[in-house]
């Protein structure tokens, strides 16, 4: 009973809970390790068809340090750590589920901020919480889960971090502290990839031959999840040999047959483009381009594109270095830095020969998510003549990095501090010329000059398409607050908003047989200024509600999903 009690308490009064902290929940004596395996029968109705999980996260933490609780008092749902590691429920639904989405929307991000007395900096440090929202017959089963990365099973053995995360780094042990040599040592586990974290909490995919994995930036944060129970299956094990560069980007590029990613090399500045056939753990190096600045690193490359022909390879000012990436202080801009004197590139390769068909120079950016991108012909001879890349663009804008410091999302209220964004559309022509565009898309107070978490109609993945969904804004605001709708061929917007809200990443589900770009829906989850969550559908033509499911509990904010269709 006092477990029932307890784990009631912890789902259904988040706004309570929210004054306390999830070490005070934690190190709550009434736990014990019995109950901890328990799985809790609840009567509450939201829960009529699954049981419920409580588990503790961290059960010895200590009192935290006073700023942070003020922090979080204060703060919104949005950026509180999840309040148990896992949980699994029915959620009643307003409005009416359509008949033909049946399949799971699964969501990776950040959930958890703090580890023993150790509260993390930024918002990517957070350990890998996913979400999911099964949609069964007009009904709805949720549950969410932090995924048992050795990142997070040695923070929570050790009670402390014990790996590299975005931004923070491992205190040096004791006996480190006067060994000499510890410096050399300490390259040594980065170069090998060894004290990097595989914390997969950028993403989550669903390769063709149905194996679900989460990502993050580092190759070993590649994890395989079972996306109905949510467990972590394992390691996914690159059998390849190309692990040891160590990193690449968080966003593949994966259809039913394929999945493209890039691989940035730190050491002969460049990208490896390798292609994995889906059923197959290889990746074959396609090709490489050199990175064309005179700059030590590469490009930081979060995300790429690529038309039916090509793939494109962003060289973003905004540089891997690797003095930041050997420091153990956060600096400025993390593990990066910013050189927009050494120019801005994208070069394009052919996905069949693997040769650069052009490589150009173009205004400094900074992107983290690219929208898609296709090939035009000018020339109505069937051979393309340019290519037509857009991207979430924060107007070249390093600010935005430190607008996701914690601290910076818990402590500003209405204040209107959230850098502008637009989407930045690429004209790269293929025709030898040295030079590219980089213009508006679509006018930016349109959408209130916030521009990012994008999705599109996956159908039109490398093609001519004219519906971008993302996160926009309702201005003043810290972050971006807004759903949006932005037609790029008419130039139109919709915005959907509630007063109060952090939604995160538009997800749009595309209806079987539909013949119109926009006829599907729209899947978010939000998170409340009351400490509450939802899940919300939009209709994609309309963008209005078509239905809504609250969960007991607050959720933070979240950041990549994808989409399982049931068989
Ligand atoms: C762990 C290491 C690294 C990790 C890099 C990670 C985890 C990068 C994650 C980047 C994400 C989640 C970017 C998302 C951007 C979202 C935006 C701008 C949203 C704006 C508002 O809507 C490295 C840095 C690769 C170094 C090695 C260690
Ligand atoms: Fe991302």
């Amino acid at each position: 009973m006092a477990s029932l009690i307890t784990a009631k308490a912890i789902m259904s009064h988040h706004h309570v809970l929210s004054s306390t902290r999830i070490t005070t929940l934690c190190s709550d004596k009434a736990i014990d390790n019995q109950q901890r395996k328990t799985k809790l029968q609840i009567s509450h109705r939201f829960f009529s068809r699954r049981t419920i999980s409580a588990a503790v996260i961290n059960s010895a933490s200590p009192v935290p340090k006073k700023e942070t609780v003020e922090d979080e008092r204060r703060c919104h749902v949005a950026w509180t750590s999840v309040q148990q590691e896992k949980w699994e429920g029915e959620l009643t639904v307003q409005g009416k589920i359509p008949t033909w989405l049946n399949g799971t929307y699964l969501r990776n991000g950040p959930g958890l901020w703090n580890i023993g007395d150790h509260d993390f900096r930024h918002l990517f440090d957070g350990y890998s919480t996913l979400v999911k929202l099964e949609f069964d017959d007009g009904r709805i089963f949720s549950g969410h889960r932090l995924l048992e990365s050795n990142a997070y099973k040695a923070a929570k053995k050790h009670k402390k971090l014990c790996y590299r995360e975005f931004s923070e780094t491992p205190k040096p042990s004791r006996s480190n502290f006067k060994n000499p040599f510890s410096g050399v040592g300490e390259i040594v586990k980065l170069f090998s990839g060894e004290s990097l974290t595989d914390n997969a909490n950028t993403g989550v995919i669903r390769l063709g031959d149905g194996r679900v994995m989460c990502l993050t930036e580092t190759q070993k944060g590649s994890i395989l999840v079972d996306h109905d129970t949510l467990d972590t299956i394992g390691k996914f094990k690159y059998d390849d040999g190309l692990c040891d560069h160590m990193i690449h980007s968080a966003h593949p590029i994966v259809t039913e047959t394929e999945m493209w990613t890039l691989i940035p090399d730190l050491v002969k500045p460049g990208y490896r483009v390798v292609r994995m056939e889906a059923g197959s753990n290889k990746r074959e190096v396609v090709g490489r381009v050199k990175c064309r600045s005179g700059s030590w690193g590469p490009g930081w490359v979060h995300s790429f594109a690529v038309t039916e022909n090509y793939v494109l390879i962003p060289e973003m000012p905004l540089r891997y270095s690797v003095r930041n990436l050997l420091r153990a202080e956060p600096t400025p801009l993390y593990k990066f830095e910013w050189c927009p004197n050494d120019g801005a590139f994208v070069h394009v390769m052919s996905k069949l020969t693997g040769e650069i068909v052009a490589s150009v120079e173009v205004p400094a950016y900074v992107t983290f998510h690219f929208i898609n991108a296709y090939e035009e012909d000018e020339n109505g001879d069937g051979k393309a003549t340019v290519i037509i890349a857009d991207c979430c663009e924060h107007n070249a804008d390093t600010r935005i990095l430190d607008m996701l410091r914690l601290h910076t999302l818990r402590s500003s209220h209405g204040d209107d501090v959230l850098p502008d964004a637009r989407i930045g559309r690429f004209r790269i022509p293929l025709d030898g010329s040295k030079y590219g565009k980089l213009e508006t898309a679509v006018e930016a107070e349109k959408h209130g000059r916030a521009m990012d978490m994008c999705s599109i109609n996956p159908l039109y993945l490398g093609l001519k398409y004219r519906y971008v969904y993302a996160c926009g804004a309702k201005r003043p605001c810290n972050f971006p607050n807004a759903l949006t709708k932005v037609d790029i061929v008419e130039k139109e917007v919709k915005i959907w908003h509630e007063h109060g809200i952090i939604p995160s990443e538009p997800f749009f589900v595309p209806r079987p047989g539909a013949t119109h770009e926009d006829d599907g829906v729209v899947i978010s989850i939000v998170s409340e200024e009351n400490g509450g969550s939802y899940a919300i559908l939009l209709d994609g033509s309309s963008f209005e509600e078509i239905a809504r499911a609250k969960f007991p509990y607050g959720l933070p904010y979240g950041l990549h999903g994808c989409w399982i269709p049931k068989h």
